[in-house]
């Protein structure tokens, strides 16, 4: 049950960034955080990642209901036995639900974190992204030490 917890502080640091941004800044407003790394720019995006499949909001309630139904399974499945399977999928619902809560009341998503990693202008992302990301990251790293733990099982 305290895995939601961490899905609930995501969600809320979400919207409360968010909602800074959107009282606080015109859209396309800029400020320098750390010069040539880092700027705090409102923008807007109608799609998914990179921008894709602009507007298709029914597509993209579909595809968020499937996933926080998938994650709200796994977390009851594995809630007593992959403790650090259990925040990846907490973190990843959190990014979900924060993005949906944009999409609902706005059939857009508010972006301000906008990074210029090594000369790349990476797309202009907010924390639902990041925990999202982190989220996946997680899991992958997760079930690679589980195939791996499997694996020397069955040497044996
Ligand atoms: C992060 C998932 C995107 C997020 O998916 C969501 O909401 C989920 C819950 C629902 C979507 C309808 C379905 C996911 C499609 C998968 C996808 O798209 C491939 C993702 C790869 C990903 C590795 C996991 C790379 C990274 C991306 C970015 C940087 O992330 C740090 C760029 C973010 C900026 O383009 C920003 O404008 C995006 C905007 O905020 C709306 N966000 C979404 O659609």
């Amino acid at each position: 049950m305290r895995y939601y917890v961490i899905t609930l502080l995501i969600v809320l640091f979400d919207q409360a960034t968010k909602w800074m941004v959107a009282l606080n800044m015109n859209l396309y407003d800029s400020y320098e955080v750390i010069p040539g790394f880092f700027w705090i720019t409102s923008h807007r995006n109608t799609g998914a990642a990179w921008g894709i499949l602009e507007g298709q909001m029914w597509l993209f309630y579909i595809v968020t209901v499937i996933v926080i139904g998938i994650l709200i399974y796994y977390m009851q499945l594995y809630k007593n036995s992959y403790p650090w399977l259990m925040i990846g999928f907490a973190f990843i619902l959190g990014g979900a639900i924060g993005n949906f809560i944009d999409r609902i009341f706005l059939q857009e998503v508010i972006d301000f974190i906008d990074l210029n990693i090594f000369g790349y202008d990476f797309p202009i992302f907010n924390l639902a992204d990041s925990a999202l990301t982190v989220g996946v990251i997680l899991v992958i790293i997760m079930m690679l030490i589980d195939e791996m733990k499997n694996k020397g099982k069955k040497v044996d």
